[in-house]
């Protein structure tokens, strides 16, 4: 562009951009307005000794927001940028800490960050026992943990610790699983070995055995760790997110290498605090009946007699040697819901085993930023 346009250009831009700063003004005006209610909200519940985190009223002002946008901006953009005003609100009510599976640049990390806003304390953790264990000592207020991913299937260990464990479920975000391969040189010369999790292994399997079927493949604690060990060592490539690149000085050799191109993992947040309904919710238990033919059949009965629906079922082996098992059963409804009341009293009359994780936001399409 030459200097004439520039200046025409600039001209025309000026008045807009003029516009734009008044408008902000506007906005932060209205946002500390916000900001002094949301501290009176806060005063409030310090009083009642109550949360600070509400999923469920988070979950109504997103839903308000989609029916309320009159446009041009996208509603997943409008309600990214309230899951930010939010965070930034609710942080000045009182700080509140999540642990994930870190270090940081993991999925589980993106994952809290979507869900919680920016505004949080990042606590990450080696392990997912370690996550666990955080929440249940009270170190952290909540905690992330990857439950199920689309192409390989549940986290059985996420599973496991559920059952052991005393923590309640308070929300669940799926998000997009896009995996890169990247080194040193952003090359794959030299390179004799492609290390990541096992989940990421086995996610890009395909990929790996066609295209680079001489690199030895390396499970690691996670992705991240991957490509920290990528950048100290050239013989390495690693598995991980395209922002792990910048994260860790690596270079992309090749993006979307995961086999399946609408792969997702889903994650629960875990805590102490039980959510109030907030009209879109669902409700996940862990079951078991005596090991005898049509028992299954009979352990589902309460729901159907009931009427509520159940979305999920996973059977998971109850690790005693007696080919018994362990379902996990999400429900659709709150525990306060009268249906579902009903419902758990009979389960929990019906079943040998009955342990009820928590009722939580659906996460709806609006929420799930996919
Ligand atoms: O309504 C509340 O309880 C608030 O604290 C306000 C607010 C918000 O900013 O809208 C902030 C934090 C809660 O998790 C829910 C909502």
């Amino acid at each position: 562009m030459n200097d004439d346009l520039k200046d025409q250009e600039e001209q025309r831009l000026l008045p807009l951009r003029n516009q734009i700063d008044a408008v902000d003004q506007e906005i932060i005006r209205l946002l500390s307005e916000r900001a002094k209610i949301a501290l009176a909200v806060g005063a409030v519940k310090h009083e009642y000794g109550s949360p600070v985190f509400r999923p469920e009223r988070e979950k109504q002002v997103l839903e308000k927001l989609a029916l309320r946008n009159p446009g041009p901006l996208k509603t997943k953009g409008l309600q990214a940028i309230w899951q930010e005003v939010m965070s930034a609100c609710r942080d000045i009510e009182g700080s509140i800490s999540v642990a994930y599976l870190g270090p940081a640049g993991t999925f589980s990390e993106e994952a809290t960050l979507q869900f919680f806003g920016k505004s949080i304390q990042l606590v990450p953790c080696s392990s997912l026992d370690e996550v666990f264990q955080q929440v249940e000592n009270e170190t952290v207020q909540y905690g992330v943990l990857p439950i199920e991913n689309s192409s390989e299937g549940v986290i059985s260990r996420t599973l496991d610790l559920l059952l052991e464990s005393n923590v309640i479920i308070s929300g669940e975000i799926a998000i997009p699983i896009k995996h890169s391969l990247l080194s040193l040189s952003g090359t794959l010369e030299g390179v004799t070995e492609v290390s990541a999790h096992a989940q990421a292994l086995a996610q890009c399997q395909q990929w790996l055995t066609v295209n680079v079927p001489l690199l030895q493949r390396q499970a690691v604690s996670s992705n991240a760790e991957a490509a920290k060990q990528a950048a100290l060592h050239p013989h390495q490539a690693a598995i991980a997110s395209a922002s792990a690149a910048n994260q860790y000085g690596l270079k992309i050799v090749q993006q979307g290498i995961q086999d399946d191109a609408h792969n997702r993992t889903r994650f629960i947040v875990v805590g102490k605090q039980a959510c109030l309904p907030s009209g879109h919710d669902q409700t996940s238990l862990i079951l078991s009946v005596a090991n005898q033919p049509g028992a299954v059949y009979q352990m589902l009965a309460p729901l159907a007699k009931h009427g509520v629906s159940m979305t999920r079922f996973e059977s998971r082996p109850a690790r005693k040697g007696t080919w018994e098992y362990h379902f996990y059963v999400d429900i659709d409804g709150h525990q306060k819901d009268e249906k579902v009341v009903d419902a758990l009293q009979e389960l929990q009359q019906t079943t040998a085993f009955f342990k009820c994780l928590g009722s939580y936001p659906k996460s709806s399409p609006t929420h799930k930023n996919v």
